[in-house]
């Protein structure tokens, strides 16, 4: 893997056909890892691991750590081995290089009584403030300091509190819920995140020893255990890397099976694309997607599980750029999470943006071009409209498309599209 490398789409006449298997998700494997740290005994087994850089960052963040973890990359299993006493600092080299490391800060607390851990800063599609993590430890007793970039917390012991969450933060509720475990007594965290990565969390903590109901819920309730142990546990599926291929099929008037994909957890992608004139076929295998010949444009507003995923809105402005007609897409969750459209543009894309809300003048000729993804998803939906651009394009940067895809290219490739990756040097 290499960001100097290239991945090279002759689109046009791509009708993708066949089926098409999926990773455990990038989202849910980063906190499951972090949850390693709560564990004072045993050994844990965790399989259906994705091979992203991602996976091998938080492995790096947690070895630091002092928990010994190995990834068996042919296997995708990762075994750990609990660790007698926990480090209490994640540095910058780390957290810098990928944000959701600062899922660690609530286990470590929890079995330390005090962590450090550098401040993530923002990131190209927002500016990711965690004030809404700081407040919930705070209420849990942690005394808090910002010194020299990082995060200081201490408290003796942690204890339960009654925590509303101003907005239902995906890494806030995984960060709480994994410090009140270890905490006395009862946490409750309302306004909490619904995504299925957050019941698979609460799955894992509560094989190990934890005490997690309501998951998947608004409203957690954790009863704070002494002591916690190893655990087997399987990912849950990737929705986002499966939506992305439901796409890709919708949108090259396709024919694929995404093996095992989760109704459920894309019920709003399925639902959006179904209005558009795709056809959605459940089967007893996974779900098949058959794309139209003339797609219908479409209003698509991203909100927190179960609403539209904001991690397939780039995705589904591809989806968008094809149909016939102006389709409008609105970003509620990220203030700037619109980058992929300057670089369409750049193929074609008649777009008009303004603040959270593109106008997508669809169904256009667009052309091959060299672009640059600017974010992780961002390059996934380049790669998808250069399917169905005229010519060739060509995707840089892709350090971003490496966090969270595996084999991007190679599976559009099995799936019949005339792609390649070009290494770099
Ligand atoms: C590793 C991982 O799982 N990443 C996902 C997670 O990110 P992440 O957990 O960072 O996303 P959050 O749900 O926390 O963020 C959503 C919104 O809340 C704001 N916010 C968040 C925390 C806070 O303390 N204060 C605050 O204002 C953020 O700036 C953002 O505008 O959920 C996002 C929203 O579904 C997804 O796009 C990311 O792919
Ligand atoms: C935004 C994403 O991830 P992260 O929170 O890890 O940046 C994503 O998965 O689309």
């Amino acid at each position: 893997m290499s960001n100097v490398d290239k991945i090279k789409i002759r689109g046009g006449n791509t009708h993708l056909n066949g089926t098409v298997e999926i990773e455990g998700a990038k989202n849910a494997v980063l906190p499951l890892l972090a949850a390693l740290i709560l564990a004072s005994e045993g050994e844990t087994e965790l399989s259906n691991v994705p091979i992203l850089s991602d996976v091998f960052t938080m492995n790096e963040v947690i070895r630091h750590l002092n928990v010994d973890v190995e990834f068996d990359e042919v296997n995708k299993v990762v075994k750990s081995k609990a660790a007698q006493k926990v480090e209490i600092e994640a540095p910058y080299e780390y957290v810098s290089k990928m944000r959701a490391s600062i899922v660690v800060m609530g286990p470590i607390l929890a079995r330390n009584g005090q962590s450090r851990v550098s401040m993530p800063g923002g990131c190209s599609i927002g500016s990711r403030p965690i004030d809404l993590h700081l407040r919930g430890f705070e209420a849990m007793g942690a005394e808090i300091n910002q010194n020299a970039g990082y995060i200081e917390a201490k408290a003796d012991r942690l204890h339960g509190a009654n925590i509303y969450l101003d907005f239902p933060s995906v890494g806030a509720t995984q960060n709480l819920m994994m410090a009140a475990t270890l905490a006395d007594g009862t946490t409750t965290i309302e306004n909490a995140a619904r995504e299925p990565e957050i019941v698979d969390l609460a799955n894992l903590l509560n094989k190990m020893g934890a005490q997690v109901q309501g998951a998947g819920t608004d409203t957690l309730i954790i009863k704070g255990v002494e002591k916690m142990h190893g655990a087997n546990h399987s990912v849950v599926q990737d929705r986002i890397e499966a939506g992305t291929f439901m796409i890709a099929a919708a949108m090259t008037q396709g024919n694929v099976l995404v093996k095992d994909a989760i109704r459920e957890h894309n019920r709003p992608l399925l639902a959006k694309m179904i209005e558009m004139g795709v056809e959605v076929i459940e089967e007893p295998d996974g779900i098949r997607i058959i794309g139209p010949k003339h797609l219908k444009p479409s209003k698509v507003k991203t909100i927190p599980h179960p609403g539209f995923p904001t991690d397939m809105q780039a995705q589904m402005t591809a989806l968008q750029a094809v149909a016939e007609g102006e389709s409008t897409m609105v970003e509620t969750v990220f203030e700037n999470r619109f980058q992929h459209l300057e670089e369409m543009r750049r193929m074609g894309l008649d777009v008009d943006i303004t603040r959270n809300t593109a106008l997508i003048e669809g169904g256009k000729k667009l052309q091959g071009a060299e672009v640059k993804s600017t974010d992780l998803r961002a390059s996934a939906a380049l790669i998808l409209l250069g399917m169905v651009a005229d010519g060739e394009t060509t995707v840089g940067e892709l350090k971003h498309l490496d966090r969270g895809y595996y084999n991007f290219h190679g599976k559009l490739a099995q799936l019949g599209a005339d792609i390649e990756r070009e290494s770099g040097y």
